[in-house]
């Protein structure tokens, strides 16, 4: 049965945020309580006369059911670094345990998860695991955020590659024309197209460049069996 999915990228910085919303705000339409998950923050902006991390707020904006930090952003950590390195220098180790706990607490409240990583796949948590073993960990299905942009191809084959090879469902991709400049992006997005489907990945959603990014303007296909 759908419970969710978590979101993975093509790197840091390239829409992984705002797919993970274009997909709350789909999935809203076909469930009552969608909620999203940022377990891991690493750099916090100032707000309402504390800090919060930027993704989870964006998160709960397109979430309908609304929980507390602890539960949909239970690791917030100051620094704009790496997880591994924020953790150390927050004096902290990340444990998957702990985020799985936190992870299932959240699932059961809800209808479905969107669970936004940090970076890309491969990103360190600690001295022995990645962002790929907490997918891995969670058992959700992925999906592959692809910022379009120059050198974004190989990224995109890279990810995608060892997602499968971990043995994980790559349920999809989105992708993000986060770079109205990119030259030859249709020639580009037919490259991708091409790769993702002879991998039996579908295209979930297509993000245009907004000068104010809103979630509900993509468009958006998903798999029969997330409605
Ligand atoms: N389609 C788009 N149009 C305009 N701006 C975009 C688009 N996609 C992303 N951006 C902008 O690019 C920046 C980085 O995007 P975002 O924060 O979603 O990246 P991320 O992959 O979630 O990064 P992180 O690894 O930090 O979670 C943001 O300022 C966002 O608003
Ligand atoms: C700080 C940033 N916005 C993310 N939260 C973390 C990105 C980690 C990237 C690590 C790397 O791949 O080198
Ligand atoms: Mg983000």
């Amino acid at each position: 049965m759908f419970k969710g999915c978590f979101v993975t990228g093509t790197d840091t910085g390239i829409g992984k945020t705002l797919g993970s919303c274009v997909l709350l705000t789909a999935l809203a339409r076909h469930h009552a309580k969608v909620v999203g998950m940022k377990p891991i923050a690493s750099g916090l902006i100032p707000h309402e006369g504390g800090w919060a991390s930027e993704d989870a707020l964006a998160l709960r904006a397109a979430s309908t059911l609304k929980v507390p930090p602890e539960l949909d952003n239970p690791i917030s950590l100051p620094d704009p670094l790496s997880p591994h390195l924020a953790a150390a220098r927050a004096g902290r180790r990340i444990e998957l345990s702990f985020l799985v706990e936190r992870y299932q607490t959240l699932a059961a409240q809800a209808d479905v998860v969107v669970v936004e990583g940090a970076g890309g796949w491969y990103v360190p948590l600690n001295e022995q695991h990645m962002m790929s073993d907490l997918a891995a960990a969670l058992g959700l299905p992925v999906v592959l955020v692809v910022g379009l942009r120059l050198g974004c191809l190989n990224h995109a084959a890279l990810s995608a590659e060892a997602i499968q090879a971990r043995g994980l469902t790559l349920a999809g991709w989105v992708a993000n024309r986060m770079d109205p400049d990119m030259a030859c992006q249709e020639e580009n997005l037919a490259w991708l197209k091409t790769h993702m489907t002879g991998r039996g990945v579908p295209l979930l959603a297509d993000i245009p460049w907004q000068a104010q990014p809103d979630p509900a303007r993509a468009t958006v296909t998903l798999p029969t069996d997330w409605t």
